[in-house]
């Protein structure tokens, strides 16, 4: 991978990886050029058809279109699906789990088996959710930024930063300094985000970058996180196997852009849960 994101003539230093990213460039590109709205159980979903509707609209080609559904791809699989089960393993392993399960259960309107909550009062009503996604991405963002000096400088410890020269920062440098988040740095402490004021170096904390290359997809994905919380912990009774723990791992710094990947899975118990009339068997989410 790595030569590959070097970027120096990858067909030749990284052909494998090349290959493969062409391959799926094509298979996107044809999946999205021959469906339609009107398509009898159309498997591609809704955010992809309005992407699509949106390049044909400003003529950008199909080959862009691939492309850029394989970018929506990488930022999915690279850093959400991982988010996610930093964020499910913590709460289940917390002393705030109850807390959680009771700000899921407050947000999710039933009627029978047809469920749905709406985001907006998940975000602003759920504090301990919240803030279990906020300590989990500064526990496991693990992106590299790069910049250009455009011009000298010099910093308040006296560094001089040369015109020209490449400045390099590791989030998790960032995320896991004992003077920026105290000696408890390395646990996992969802109450640090639930003070009524934020104390802490207002660059402390940035997992999806800062200035004008910041993640474009942070709204969005902090959405879908919650919302998928949201469902599994509706849906399903779960809870960590015996004699599973979940720690948090040392610090192995990758030069690489995405949430760090588990050494090990997670063992989990889980039962569908029956709540009066709803049967999470028979339950239908609208969103
Ligand atoms: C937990 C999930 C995610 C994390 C932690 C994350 C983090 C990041 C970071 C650190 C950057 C680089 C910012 C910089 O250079 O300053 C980035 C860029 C980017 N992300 Fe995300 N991201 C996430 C999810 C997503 C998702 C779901 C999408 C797509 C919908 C996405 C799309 C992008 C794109 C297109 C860029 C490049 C922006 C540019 O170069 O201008 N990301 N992300």
């Amino acid at each position: 991978m790595s030569p590959f994101l070097l970027n120096f003539f990858p067909k030749y230093t990284a052909p494998e990886a090349f290959e493969a990213r062409e391959r799926l460039v094509d298979v996107l590109k044809g999946c999205i050029a021959d469906t339609h709205d009107d398509d009898e159980g159309d498997q591609v979903n809704v955010i992809s058809r309005k992407r699509r509707d949106i390049s044909t609209k400003h003529s950008l080609s199909g080959d862009y279109l691939g492309r850029s559904e394989l970018e929506l791809l990488n930022g999915l699989l690279s850093n959400t699906v991982p988010a996610v089960f930093w964020m499910l393993a913590h709460t289940l392993a917390g002393s705030f789990f109850g807390s959680i399960k009771e700000e899921v259960g407050r947000s999710v309107q039933a009627e029978g088996n047809r469920l749905q909550f709406d985001i907006g009062q998940v975000r602003a009503q759920c504090p301990t959710l919240v803030a279990t996604y906020q300590e989990s991405l500064r526990l496991y963002a693990s992106s590299a930024r790069a910049y250009k000096v455009v011009q000298d400088f010099e910093l308040m410890d006296g560094c001089l930063l040369k015109k020209g020269s490449l400045v390099y920062v590791p989030t998790e440098t960032i995320h896991r300094n004992p003077k920026n988040w105290g000696p408890d740095v390395l646990e996992f402490k969802p109450e640090r985000w639930m003070k009524s004021e934020y104390d802490h170096h207002p660059g402390s904390y940035a997992p999806f970058g800062v200035g004008s290359s910041i993640c474009p997809g942070r709204h969005f994905v902090f959405d879908m996180i919650l919302g998928s919380l949201v469902v599994l912990l509706y849906s399903l009774d779960i809870e960590l196997a015996p004699g599973t723990a979940v720690g948090v791992p040392k610090t192995r710094l990758k030069v690489m852009s995405g949430v760090r990947l588990p050494v090990h899975d997670l063992d989990v118990v889980l039962k569908r849960k029956t709540l009066g009339e709803y049967n999470s068997e028979r339950a239908k989410w609208a969103f």
